[in-house]
């Protein structure tokens, strides 16, 4: 199994805070992570190391075998999806849905060829069916729901066919049906087999698609666990990482969790 990614004791320290602190993981091609953990955690720093856009201020992180701050990121974040709050804030509301998927694939360094354009066009129509958004397709991404919204940006993340897909919490905003469908749309996402490494952030283990493989939970900057997920969210160890009691049920492949005071 080829190893995607890798950290050895990985601290970032900024000023007086240490945001991580000491966090040993690894993420195995076939691996589908959740990163779960109350605000503040560290969560959204720890997607900014696996997107190469940030590097330890100690330990060791290497991602699709290279390691951070000896590398040149410019030539490895195109092989990283991303689909973040900070992201989609920055696609401008006029552009066409179709602009927004085919664009990240001009946006690569490196990968230009003047003949990719049907084969791009290919990709971002399959890709925007797959994210079920290729009615949208000549939509404003400014009209666009917040549910619909996060499946463009899943497929833009896709258009690269990156080796690592980075999910930081999709399902944040949405109403219950919204959350509902992307969590399904997710899960078949998690299950294909060909799909990308992937690492979902989230607060809420409800919206822990069926597919996802591994849990980390982080606390303060500490990983409270890792593994697999059956092991890892115990009601235990959630518990521990929110500081109230907690139990947790696992039921056709879903989770939920509620306090027991
Ligand atoms: N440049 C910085 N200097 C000092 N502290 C910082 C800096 N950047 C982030 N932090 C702090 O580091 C901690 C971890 O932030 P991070 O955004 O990774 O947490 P998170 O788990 O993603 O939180 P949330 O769930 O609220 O999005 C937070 O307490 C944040 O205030």
């Amino acid at each position: 199994m080829s190893v995607v990614a890798e950290l050895a004791g990985v601290s970032i320290v900024r000023g007086e805070a240490t945001l991580l602190d000491g966090v040993d993981w690894r993420i195995d091609e076939a691996d589908r992570w959740v990163i779960i953990g109350p605000n503040g955690a560290g969560k959204t720093t720890m997607l900014q190391i696996l997107a190469a856009q940030m590097h330890p201020s100690s330990g060791l992180a290497e991602v699709l075998g290279e390691v951070l701050g000896s590398v040149d990121v410019f030539e490895l974040r195109p092989r990283i999806g991303v689909a973040s709050a900070a992201l989609a804030d920055r696609i401008p509301r006029s552009e066409r849905v179709a602009d927004v998927v085919i664009s990240a694939a001009y946006a690569v360094m490196g990968r230009w060829r003047e003949n990719y354009e049907l084969a791009d066009l290919e990709r971002a129509v399959e890709l925007m069916n797959q994210l079920r958004v290729g009615h949208l397709a000549y939509r404003t991404f400014g009209t666009l729901s917040e549910g619909e919204r996060k499946r463009v940006q899943i497929a833009r993340a896709l258009m690269t066919d990156p080796e690592l897909l980075l999910l930081d919490e999709p399902a944040a905003g949405l109403d219950l049906a919204g959350r509902e469908a992307l969590v399904a749309t997710l899960s078949e996402l998690c299950r294909d087999t060909h799909a990308p490494a992937t690492v979902l952030v989230t607060h809420h283990v409800e919206e822990i698609p069926d597919g996802i493989t591994h849990a980390l939970l982080l606390k303060q900057g500490r990983v409270l666990a890792a593994g697999p997920i059956d092991e890892v969210l115990t009601a235990d160890n959630l518990s521990a990482t929110f500081d109230i009691p907690l139990e947790v049920s696992h039921t056709n492949g879903r989770w939920s969790a509620r306090g027991t005071a």
